[in-house]
């Protein structure tokens, strides 16, 4: 049976040398923590000579209490020419307390002549010296071999003795790291291969970057030839084009390569794991990450829903549910009746009672894609014209007028928007005015307040997303602008769509919808 693949996470470190992602202390112990309640093995946490932010949450994760991960406090080898004991980052790698470190040392001839400036001879006894400075201080060392592929093709020999000098040293584990991320899926399986031939009682991983897109690929590869040990990070964040993605290669190793490791068990996590990995560095998720994201198993042309409703696996590589994630359908000009019935379900819509309206109903709703609506990101809007077109379920609020000032005082040295409404709600007739800085916010403050008195549900709703977009001249020649709109009442999140060749005529499209949307959902008790 092959052995069971140990995870290290270095989101926390490497992920922070990615353009654009840092956490903070507090976010780092909170990451931290959740990737423990994943069955990550290793966490490593940061570099403690580097900043005082990872000094201090070296400081605060000592009181951490991790059901199994080991923290991993990172950093370099020992100066050139300095001994071990006297180096001021090995120093505070000790200091840090960690059970365990994990150095990285130079493997290519280039980096040690031209870089580190220093002999061949130096480096080995930098290297040997520094794990053995760390282990007989107590610690488990993994030594990383910084730009071990590309110093194994340069000089094969020289880099197997590097690794030798780590094993001699005392690391418990040889790390070969693809630094530049230039290698193929064929020369890390085959290098992975002899490394782990030339060493047969030393566990072996892999760290791999994914600046030729293969940051995956190839640690898969370096699994397969032998390694034990796979770092990366959460999302792929980390330098460059970023660290191979732990949220990939975990579900391929279990689902596909039907690898044993800890986090087994909590695969069904893995998006939500996604997804606060990427809330505590304040980066917006990506929709199209494989396994994870939100598009991974949305299905928009209308063969694939049809096919999908049908045998699911049809167009899906596993079931969505393994890694958290669910089956989506997106209404679009490219869908089939399939798409709309189980677009309508998921909504909550019956179209079994409307067997013959459903072929008029997706013309209608193909006119008005071309019209510039989008209902893909836009479900409330969707299960509103379903309800009036199959059901002619009548809105509850009825437009008679409304006018839009936007006006500048110099004076004040300020933009000033006024929004009048006139609203028929039941047999009332409601007219409001009300000021905000832009025109949206007018008009959104005149409608709520025409229709609070007969709604009071409506006090609930916040937007909290508003987009515009300008159609090109496939409309004609006047623009067709989109707006799209995300609402909420602190339970459900919901998108609405209006589109017009005036921007404010598009805007309250959007906005009657919401608020018809939520009138909706408070009558069905939600
Ligand atoms: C592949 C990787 O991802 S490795 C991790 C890279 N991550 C980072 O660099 C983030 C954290 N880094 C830092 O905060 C800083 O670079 C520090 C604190 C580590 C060092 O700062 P400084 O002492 O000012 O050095 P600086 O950053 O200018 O240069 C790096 C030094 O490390 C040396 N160095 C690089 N790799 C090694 C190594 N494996 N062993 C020993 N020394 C090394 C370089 O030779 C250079 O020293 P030199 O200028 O005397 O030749
Ligand atoms: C050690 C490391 O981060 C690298 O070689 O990429």
């Amino acid at each position: 049976m092959s052995q069971a693949i140990q995870i290290y996470d270095t989101t926390l470190r490497d992920g922070t040398q990615g353009e654009g992602v840092s956490f903070t202390v507090a976010a780092k112990l909170r990451v931290a923590e959740k990737l423990d309640q994943f069955g990550i093995d290793y966490i490593e946490g940061g570099w403690p000579g580097s900043n005082p932010r990872d000094l201090a949450f070296f400081e605060e994760a000592k009181k951490l209490k991790l059901h199994h991960a080991k923290i991993a406090a990172f950093g370099s080898t020992r100066r050139a020419s300095l001994p071990a004991e006297e180096d001021p980052q090995l120093k505070l790698l000790l200091e840090a307390d960690t059970p365990v470190v994990t150095i990285f040392g130079k493997t290519w001839l280039l980096h040690i002549t031209e870089i580190l400036r220093t002999t061949a001879e130096e480096n080995l006894k930098m290297i040997e010296d520094s794990v053995r400075f760390l282990t007989e201080n107590g610690r488990e060392v993994i030594y990383d071999a910084e730009h071990f592929f590309d110093g194994y093709c340069d000089d094969p020999d020289y880099a197997l003795q590097t690794l030798e000098a780590a094993k001699r040293g005392g690391a418990i584990n040889l790390t070969l790291c693809d630094t530049n991320g230039g290698k193929l899926v064929s020369e890390v399986e085959a290098i992975v291969g002899k490394v782990c031939a030339h060493f047969p009682d030393t566990l072996v991983g892999v760290h791999c970057h994914n600046d030729s897109g293969l940051g995956v690929a190839v640690s898969l590869a370096g699994i397969d030839a032998g390694a034990t040990l796979v770092q990366g990070t959460m999302n792929g964040v980390g330098e460059r084009n970023g660290n191979a993605n732990l949220t990939t290669i975990i579900p391929n190793l279990v689902l596909k390569m039907k690898r044993e490791m800890n986090c087994k068990s909590q695969l069904s996590k893995l998006r939500d794991l996604s997804l606060f990995v990427d809330e505590m560095a304040n980066r917006s998720h990506d929709m199209k990450a494989p396994f994870v994201g939100a598009s991974a198993f949305a299905h928009k042309g209308g063969v694939h829903a049809d096919a999908a409703a049908k045998v699911k696996e049809s167009y899906e590589h596993i079931e969505p549910e393994l890694v958290g994630n669910r089956t989506r359908v997106l209404v679009s000009d490219m869908s089939g009746r399939s798409s709309v019935m189980m677009k309508a379900k998921e909504v909550g819509v019956d179209l079994d009672a409307h067997p013959d309206e459903l072929r008029e109903f997706l013309g209608k709703l193909k006119e008005l894609e071309y019209k510039g609506y989008e209902y893909e990101a836009a479900d409330a809007s969707f299960k509103l014209l379903l309800n009036r077109y199959l059901n002619g379920k009548k809105d509850d609020v009825e437009l008679i007028g409304y006018r839009v000032m936007v006006g500048h005082q110099t004076a004040m040295n300020r933009t000033v928007s006024e929004a009048t409404v006139q609203l028929k709600v039941g047999d009332e007739i409601h007219h409001t005015v009300a000021e905000s800085n832009g025109p949206v916010g007018a008009l959104d403050a005149a409608l709520r307040k025409a229709i609070a008195p007969v709604f009071p549900e409506i006090s609930e709703v916040e937007l909290i997303d508003f987009k515009v977009r300008i159609l090109d001249s496939q409309h004609g020649t006047d623009a067709i602008i989109r707006v799209q709109i995300e609402s909420t009442d602190g339970k459900e999140i919901w998108g609405t769509v209006g589109a017009s060749d005036n921007i404010i005529e598009a805007t309250w499209e959007a906005l009657i919808d919401s608020v018809e949307y939520k009138i909706l959902l408070h009558s069905e008790g939600k």
